[in-house]
């Protein structure tokens, strides 16, 4: 499904991530994890094609951006970790202009937008505009026209700081929903109990590169640490760069 082959990338000639290789299967939910500055946000941007490889490719449904612009762009949705709405434009406006971009029919756009209202409890709110909306609030629009198009991949930078723990309910539902349709999920975050109990791999991202990358059980192996959770596991990664 998405396949990040050898890329290497940055904003400049000096690369931020180096030689990154993963890839993420139909229906699994993987977390990308690393310090302040490791490098998750820019790995998102080269998937979702603000920033080009300066090496490596990467394939989204057996295709990389160059080969086919638009089958790459409609095979994800991506949810920033700022949020970004037209201040001009109220929630029912931003969820149909999303359906307009992606050829959603009427009748599909009612249906999705209303559980998803429901879901998110901003039913009452389909006439506000965002200069009205609280900072979760706004997170949770750009969540519901995310989860309101049913892409392949769903790109997720840090979900759960903004929102409050109904909110986070609510977004885990939606990724369980569309994983059980085969649909995946990569998603950054520091909120590490969560990814521990919903992802079903993890990468540890360091300085730019791959430190490790599997099952919690795999990472459990790979740091020789049986029992330990993911913020142990995290810990011992950084302490392990650290003495190096
Ligand atoms: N627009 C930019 N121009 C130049 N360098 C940048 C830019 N954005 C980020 N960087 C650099 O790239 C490196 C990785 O940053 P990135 O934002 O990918 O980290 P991150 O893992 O997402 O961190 P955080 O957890 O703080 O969000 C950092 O050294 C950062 O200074």
């Amino acid at each position: 499904m998405l396949e990040v082959k050898d890329v290497t990338g940055g904003y400049t000639r000096k690369p931020v991530i180096k030689d990154l290789n993963f890839s993420i299967g139909q229906g699994e939910l993987v977390g990308l994890i690393g310090l302040n500055g490791a490098g998750k946000s820019t790995t998102i941007k080269h998937i979702i094609g603000t920033l080009l490889p300066q090496k490596g490719e990467i394939r989204l449904n057996g295709v990389t951006l160059n080969e086919d612009i638009e089958t790459y762009r409609s095979s994800f949705s991506y949810i920033p970790e700022t949020p970004v709405l037209y201040d001009e434009l109220t929630l029912k406006e931003h969820l149909e202009l999303t359906a307009m971009a992606y050829g959603i029919d009427q009748h599909t756009l009612k249906e999705r937008s209303g559980k998803l209202l429901e879901e998110f409890r901003m039913e009452k709110r389909l006439n506000w505009f965002p200069s009205h909306f609280s900072k979760g609030m706004k997170q949770k629009v750009m969540i519901m026209c995310a989860f309101l198009v049913k892409p392949s991949l769903y790109i997720i930078d840090e979900p759960f700081v903004g929102l409050d723990p109904l909110g986070i309910q609510s977004l885990l539902n939606q990724m369980t929903e569309r994983k059980n349709e085969g649909a995946s999920v990569l998603m950054s975050t520091h909120v590490l109990s969560t990814a521990e109990k919903h992802c079903d791999r993890i990468i540890f991202l360091h300085e730019g590169r791959v430190r490790a990358q599997g099952t919690m059980e795999d990472l459990r192996k790979a740091f020789n640490m049986p029992n330990a959770t993911l913020d142990d596991l995290y810990i011992a990664m950084t302490k392990e760069q650290h003495n190096e």
